[in-house]
Parts: structure tokens; sequence; C-alpha cells
């Protein structure tokens, strides 16, 4: 396909939509160290056999923790920077399900540049994320594949929106082992951006995805 990209000069803004924006180096450290507890404490909830004064005793230990965090609050829609060691700047929302950095439910993924072109990234996902016996839910794995793909897209110059995923489910994809995601623009058209990626366990293809992202419409697109 014909690469006919139009990608942005420069990656917009956030603020100039008029969301927050919170650089990933003013996170505190005792908040990233909190996130880490709580998917901890998740995983530890979903599987424990504790009796009922020890589920009554880390049901009020919860609940204070919780009273303590009922201040101020980010605004949704609050962004990400992140600043990656080759300079490249990459805006985010703060709390996105895949890869937030504040948000305990996920697992994170973070995606780098990889050496042969487009995106990778390695993440482990526990037994919060289970579908079948032993096995990660298709609809995480199609949830890393999409994140990873319009990260691609993002990476290119060309962030945008997912107008239509496709997953392929080759193999199993087990829990709490690393699996590797890799993904990278394959053509544009317009403003279509042409998307491909894939999950693997062990070297082997577990599911691969394609996706059209359709760029955001920026000033001076003349709709095209
Ligand atoms: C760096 C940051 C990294 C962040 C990664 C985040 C990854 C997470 C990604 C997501 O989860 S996104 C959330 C799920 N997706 C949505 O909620 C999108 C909902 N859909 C929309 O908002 C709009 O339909 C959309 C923005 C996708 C397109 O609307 P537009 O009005 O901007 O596009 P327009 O209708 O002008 O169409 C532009 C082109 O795309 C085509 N197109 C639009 N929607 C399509 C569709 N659904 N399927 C196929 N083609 C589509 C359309 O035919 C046209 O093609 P041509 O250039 O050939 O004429």
């Amino acid at each position: 396909m014909t690469v006919d990209a139009k990608p942005v000069a420069e990656l917009p803004d956030p603020r100039d939509f008029g969301l927050a924006v919170v650089p990933e180096k003013e996170i505190p450290a005792e908040l990233a160290s909190l996130v880490e507890e709580v998917r901890s404490l998740v995983d530890a909830v979903a599987h424990t056999k504790a009796g009922a004064h020890e589920l009554a005793a880390a049901r009020d230990a919860v609940a204070a923790a919780n009273a303590c965090l009922q201040g101020d609050r980010h605004d949704v829609g609050t962004m990400v920077q992140q600043t990656w060691p080759d300079g490249r700047v990459e805006y985010g929302t703060l709390t996105n399900v895949v890869s937030g950095p504040t948000n305990a439910a996920a697992p994170p993924l973070r995606m780098e540049a990889a050496p042969e072109g487009g995106l990778r990234g390695e993440v482990v996902l526990n037994g919060t994320y289970q579908g079948p016996p032993g096995l990660v839910h298709g609809g995480w794995l199609a949830a890393l594949l999409d994140q990873a793909l319009g990260a691609a897209a993002g990476a290119e110059g060309m962030p945008g929106l997912t107008a239509d995923l496709n997953v392929n489910y080759r193999n199993p994809s087990p829990l709490d082992t690393p699996l590797e995601v890799t993904a990278r623009v394959t053509g544009t058209e317009r403003r279509k951006v042409f998307v491909a990626g894939e999950v693997r366990h062990g070297g082997r293809v577990t599911a691969e995805g394609t996706a059209l992202m359709v760029r955001m419409n920026l000033p001076g697109d003349g709709g095209a």
C-alpha cells in the first residue's frame, strides 16, 4: 500500500484542547508505589482464601486507605506527557486502562521504539485478566493490541482513534508470564492510518491484530 501519510509536524498539545497535562516525571514516587500495591491487592483479593477475621480486617484497612484518597482528583481526560530516551514526546490519558501510569487496573503496557521499526513492549498479565483457565481473556488481548496499534500510529506523528479493529487468536496466551507486543504502521490514505501488530509468548504469535486508525482532524487538514 502506498504510504502517502501526512504526519503532523508536531504532536498537538492537549492543553490546546482544554485538557490538563501531567508530566510523567512529576507523578510522585509514593503514588507510583501505591498503584503497584493496589495492583497486587486486587490480585490478592481475587484469589484469597482468607477467613472471615482476616477479610474483615483487610476490608477495614482498605476502607481507611480509600478515605485517605477522597480529596483533590485529576479530571477525567487528564493527559500524561511521557518523554522517551530518544527525546520523543508522547501524550496518553493518565488513567488509560492499558497503559495509564496511575491506573491500578492497567497491567500496564509500555511500548518503546523497536530496532526493526514500529514499537515493542513486554507485559505480564496476572490472574485478574483471566478468561479461560490459566489464559488471558480475549478482550484484554484486543485491548493490548488496540493500545499498541494506536501508539504505533501516534509514534509516527499520526495520533487518532480506532475506527476498525480485527483480532485473530492464533494460540493461547498464558497468564503470569511475559508477553511481547509489537505494532507498526503499514500504510496510510488521507487521514486513514493502517496498523498491524502481534502478541507473542516465547516467540510464538498468540494473537495478531490489524486496525484502521483515523488520524485526528487538525487545522490545515482541509477535511482530507
Ligand atoms: C500517542 C497516543 C497513543 C494512544 C493510543 C490509544 C489507543 C486506544 C485507541 C482507542 O481505544 S480509540 C476508542 C475507540 N474508538 C472510538 O471511540 C472511535 C469512534 N469513532 C469515531 O469517533 C469516528 O467514527 C472516527 C473518529 C473514527 C472517524 O470519524 P471522522 O469524522 O473523523 O472521520 P470521517 O468520517 O471523516 O472518515 C475519515 C476516513 O475514515 C474512514 N472511516 C471512518 N470511520 C470508519 C470506520 N468505522 N470504518 C472504516 N472506515 C472508516 C472514512 O470512510 C474516511 O475514509 P476516506 O478518507 O477514504 O473517505
